[in-house]
């Protein structure tokens, strides 16, 4: 792992298939909680395993955060690019809105802070448990409110005057569009534009001053932060931003078009992030064939189909067509379980090498737990759809925390015995400092406590006074 770049920071990441309701007088829509809260923060470098049986949220994670599914709740920050230079759409909302989302926060922070208080005032385990749960739910709800507004304006949320901040920041966006629009076309009117940016830039630096010993102008700007929403983006904007996120699927079977040959499956993502004009572009087939040669295959093969090919070579040309692109983030969903053994560690030594050349970020997930522990710098677990630890890899497997976690662990140890004994997750596993109150429904416990360093788990803290 390089010197801990944050590529993306996770908040409370939720994912919610609607299930068809059974009937018409069915009110309540009912959904499949695949990710129910997660949060977590990937490394620039790092590859991050991700385990759990079948069913467990695993795959959908993976597909949500490059939003190729869409976020049901919470954010999914990316630090690959900068928000003056993508200019995604909702920072436009988002300025737009800063009067009227401001109005609120107040008297929602309030609300905030009495459910906390409620906490303390409970008598019995059962009210404190409850409203631990209620205040849970509403600070994710709050969070996805107000965060991206204090993301983007920090301390600048403590002027009198809101209007006035909502629209200087609006002509700092329309310019910093417009210099992008003419910083290749018109260089007269890019010098124009860059000396009203400047002006802007000052005004609003003004305001900062005038404003930099008020108490609430620094609690605010602690909430600065450059990251680009994903979950926020348009559907053009997350096509666009696709490029930089890639996946590579665990069938080389299916996930290849049968009728097309292997030199436009590769090439197919450069037309269309318009990297080549056309397939007859100077310099297109090279490109092609030079990822080929990089992903061990044979340049003479370029002509030919999916079906002409051994899974392994398969799966090569999926990691060719995900990292054609240049992409800095790559999940590779269960992408060596459908091999052989001998060919797994052959894709193995492939991903390793490219990720050192290409300096590229992997989420790995895999239900296979040698393969997670060779490859992984860091291991997350899933539960039910909840990330139930995280740890780095030799601590997870030596120092296991979770009840969950050392069940998974512990049928691995047993399989060979043909016989595997189950930990019961119904018992309260205690500790000096947490417990766990863990039920095979699969709620997770609230708090998200650092056990050991850069070692988490899900769990409740006896004493709160921890956190
Ligand atoms: N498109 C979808 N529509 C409805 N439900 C879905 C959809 N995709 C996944 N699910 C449900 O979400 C849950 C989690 O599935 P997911 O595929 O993410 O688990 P997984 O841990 O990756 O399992 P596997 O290793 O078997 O793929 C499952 O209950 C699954 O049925």
């Amino acid at each position: 792992m390089k010197e801990n770049k944050i590529l993306l920071n996770i908040k409370n990441l939720q994912k919610y298939f609607p299930i068809k309701k059974k009937n018409i007088f069915q009110k309540e829509q009912e959904y499949v909680k695949a990710n129910k809260n997660i949060n977590l923060t990937i490394y620039e470098g790092e590859t991050l395993g991700i385990v759990g049986e079948s069913g467990y949220g695993k795959s959908t994670f993976g597909r949500t955060i490059i939003q190729l599914q869409n976020q049901t709740g919470g954010s999914s920050l990316y630090y690959g690019d900068t928000i003056s230079n993508f200019l995604p759409k909702y920072v436009k909302r988002v300025y737009k809105n800063i009067p009227k989302v401001s109005k609120n926060y107040d008297v929602d922070a309030a609300l905030m802070q009495d459910l906390k208080c409620k906490i303390k005032d409970c008598q019995d385990k059962e009210c404190v448990e409850k409203v631990t749960e209620e205040y849970r739910l509403e600070k994710i709800k709050f969070q996805d409110k107000y965060y991206n507004t204090l993301r983007l304006i920090g301390g600048l949320a403590a002027y009198d005057s809101l209007e006035v901040i909502k629209e200087l920041l609006l002509k700092k966006y329309q310019l910093e569009k417009k210099l992008k629009k003419y910083e290749k076309k018109n260089k007269e009117r890019y010098e124009e534009l860059l000396l009203l940016k400047n002006d802007n830039e000052e005004a609003i630096q003004k305001i900062k001053n005038e404003l930099k010993n008020d108490e609430r102008f620094i609690k605010y700007e602690e909430f600065r932060d450059d990251g680009i929403d994903l979950s926020a983006l348009t559907s053009k904007e997350k096509r666009k931003i696709r490029k930089e996120l890639q996946i590579i699927f665990q069938d080389p079977y299916s996930s290849l078009d049968p009728k097309t040959r292997i030199i436009d499956i590769i090439g197919e993502g450069l037309l269309i992030h318009k990297k080549f004009k056309t397939k007859y572009s100077d310099g297109y087939r090279e490109y092609v064939l030079e990822i080929m040669e990089k992903c061990g295959l044979d340049k003479e093969y370029a002509n030919r189909y999916p079906h002409e090919f051994s899974g392994g070579q398969r799966q090569r040309v999926g990691i060719a067509r995900a990292l054609a692109l240049n992409p800095c983030f790559v999940v590779c969903d269960e992408a060596v379980s459908a091999l052989d053994v001998s060919i797994q560690s052959q894709i193995i030594n492939l991903l390793q090498e490219l990720k050192d050349e290409h300096n590229l970020t992997y989420l790995f997930i895999t239900h296979d737990l040698g393969v997670v522990r060779y490859i992984s710098d860091r291991i997350g677990v899933m539960y039910f759809g909840n990330l139930v630890e995280l740890a780095p890899a030799e601590e997870l497997f030596s120092n296991p925390k979770h009840p969950y976690t050392k069940q998974l662990l512990n049928a691995i140890l047993t399989l060979e015995d043909d016989e595997v004994k189950k930990v019961n997750l119904e018992i309260d596993y205690d500790s000096k400092d947490y417990e766990f109150k863990y039920q095979l429904t699969g709620e997770a416990d609230p708090d998200w406590y650092e056990v050991e360093p850069n070692h988490f788990v899900a769990c409740r803290l006896k004493n709160k006074e921890l956190v």
